[in-house]
């Protein structure tokens, strides 16, 4: 039997231990974006910090400095940067992951509590389960396994986790410019698991991303809430004006309606057309993912496209609005529309910001309106690409192989995750996307889910990736 092999049977041996640990952390509700949570998140990183230390990695906190959230000042969350292993004979991969999850309450439609794992026959319900607690403990279990079993990882590894990712990464480049000639020094190749798979059965690897330019939109009244009855018809009404403004972001077939945005973008080419075909995606699935057939686009290639290669803009919520069940009659004074740009090649985050802005402010103009409006970039982080044809997503492709069985489709992701940018610019190294959950995993939304099946053969993957780095290559070309 292989090492690979025996590290293989270790896992599916290991497999109720491992779901035990992601429902401890699941359970620690470490939402980065609610100031209420800071000690979660920050408990939640050390953690991290104290298990990967157990078993003899080198750690180091960084308190990347403060941010103001919801009127308060408050400590950002431990950047956590790891070492295990530190041969001069191997090579060394970094990997990156995030410990904060986006919000979650109960009666926003979870079926179970958010923060308590559920197993539900073959899915691991929970908040984090596959963004991005799932797989960053991946990386720890697969080292704890190779020591359990006394099987010597093939290489070295630095670790990178932060408590930011879900709000923006605030404080994180700095800290990867800073430690790019230090802690990250040595790095070969770096490998991020924080995406999803295209469809529900094929592993993929991902060389794009989207960016994303997120915005505030701010709409003031009357010093106080009006009675709807008495001021209704004779005052300026905020949430009127916002709601106007919001309507002429972007129609209803997804096309965004601010002029010049669709300047930036680069045409379409031949050969990337060609990158469409044969990918595991359908409407079918799509739809029944979705619960219903809500897809603008008649051809899967335009909805692809749409995803990872064209901008688009979506509106979030409306905060300061009145949406609690039943039916105040209320004039809100102050409200802010949320709304976010998925940014794509070549697009830069400045010209966005100046675009938006202008075009919301003569938009405001036509109003004639009485009420001060005012627009907020609250953070930017730019899209990435890179092209699949390294040895790096070579190492990823055989482990995938070895994993699963099949070839791994390749694809870009219409998300977002903006350090990947920032680590290839300032390391100077390939970085590979090596995603663990599947398409219908609901990251973001209600009842997020990872397969039993994604979680251990993920595991298994992450492992087999590190191998196949060892025995790669890294400076040969096709
Ligand atoms: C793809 C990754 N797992 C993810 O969910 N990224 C977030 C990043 C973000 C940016 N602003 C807020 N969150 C995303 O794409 O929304
Ligand atoms: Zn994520
Ligand atoms: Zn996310």
């Amino acid at each position: 039997m292989s090492t690979v092999e025996k590290y293989f049977e270790l896992v599916d041996q290991s497999q109720q231990q491992f779901i035990e640990t992601l429902r401890e952390i699941v359970g620690i509700p470490s939402v980065s974006s609610d100031a209420s949570r800071r000690s979660d998140v920050v408990r939640m990183g050390e953690w991290l910090q104290a298990r990967w230390e157990a078993i003899g990695a080198v750690c180091k906190r960084v308190d990347p400095g403060k941010q103001m959230l919801q009127g308060q000042e408050l400590d950002l969350p431990p950047v956590i940067l790891g070492q295990y292993g530190n041969d001069p004979s191997k090579k060394t991969v970094l990997v990156y992951g995030h410990y904060d999850v986006q919000p979650a309450l109960l009666e926003d439609g979870w079926e179970t509590d958010p923060f308590t794992l559920v197993e539900k026959e073959d899915k691991l319900v929970g908040r984090g389960s596959t963004d991005d607690k799932g797989p960053v403990l991946g990386w720890l279990l697969c080292v704890e396994t190779h020591k359990q079993a006394g099987i010597e990882l093939p290489v070295n590894l630095k670790f990178c986790w932060e408590g930011m990712e879900e709000s923006g990464s605030e404080g994180l480049d700095a800290v990867i410019v800073a430690e790019a000639d230090k802690w990250f020094k040595g790095t070969d190749v770096v490998c991020i698991s924080d995406n999803y798979w295209l469809g529900t059965k094929k592993p993929c690897l991902t060389h794009g991303l989207r960016g994303v330019s997120y915005f505030h939109l701010q709409v003031e009244g009357p010093g106080a809430d009006l009675h709807s009855g008495v001021f209704g018809g004779t005052v300026h009404e905020p949430m009127v004006d916002l709601v106007h403004l919001l309507a002429k972001l972007v129609d209803n077939k997804g096309r965004i309606q601010v002029p010049g945005i669709y300047d930036q973008v680069m045409p379409v080419t031949e050969e990337e057309e060609r990158t469409y075909e044969g990918l595991e995606f359908s409407h079918s699935a799509l739809s029944s993912d979705l619960k219903r057939d809500i897809v603008i686009h008649s051809d899967e290639r335009d909805t692809l496209k749409h995803r990872w290669r064209f901008p688009t803009l979506s509106i979030h919520g409306v905060e300061g609005a009145f949406y609690s069940p039943g039916d105040k009659t209320v004039i809100p004074a102050r409200v802010r529309g949320k709304f976010s740009l998925r940014t794509v090649p070549n697009m830069e985050p400045e010209k966005v910001a100046q675009l938006v802005t202008r075009y919301l402010e003569d938009e405001f103009a036509k109003l004639n309106s009485k009420n001060k409006m005012t627009v907020i970039e609250t953070h930017a982080g730019r899209w990435w690409y890179s092209s699949p044809d390294h040895p790096n997503f070579r190492a990823g492709a055989r482990a995938t192989e070895k994993v699963y069985g099949v070839k791994p489709d390749l694809t870009r992701e219409g998300g977002s995750i903006p350090v990947t940018l920032t680590f290839e610019e300032n390391l100077g190294v390939n970085v590979l996307l090596l995603p663990m959950g599947a398409a219908d995993d609901g990251a973001h939304s209600i009842n997020e889910k990872i397969d039993k099946r994604n979680f251990i053969q993920g595991i298994k993957l992450l492992g087999a990736y590190l191998h196949e780095v060892a025995e790669t290559d890294m400076t040969a070309t096709a």
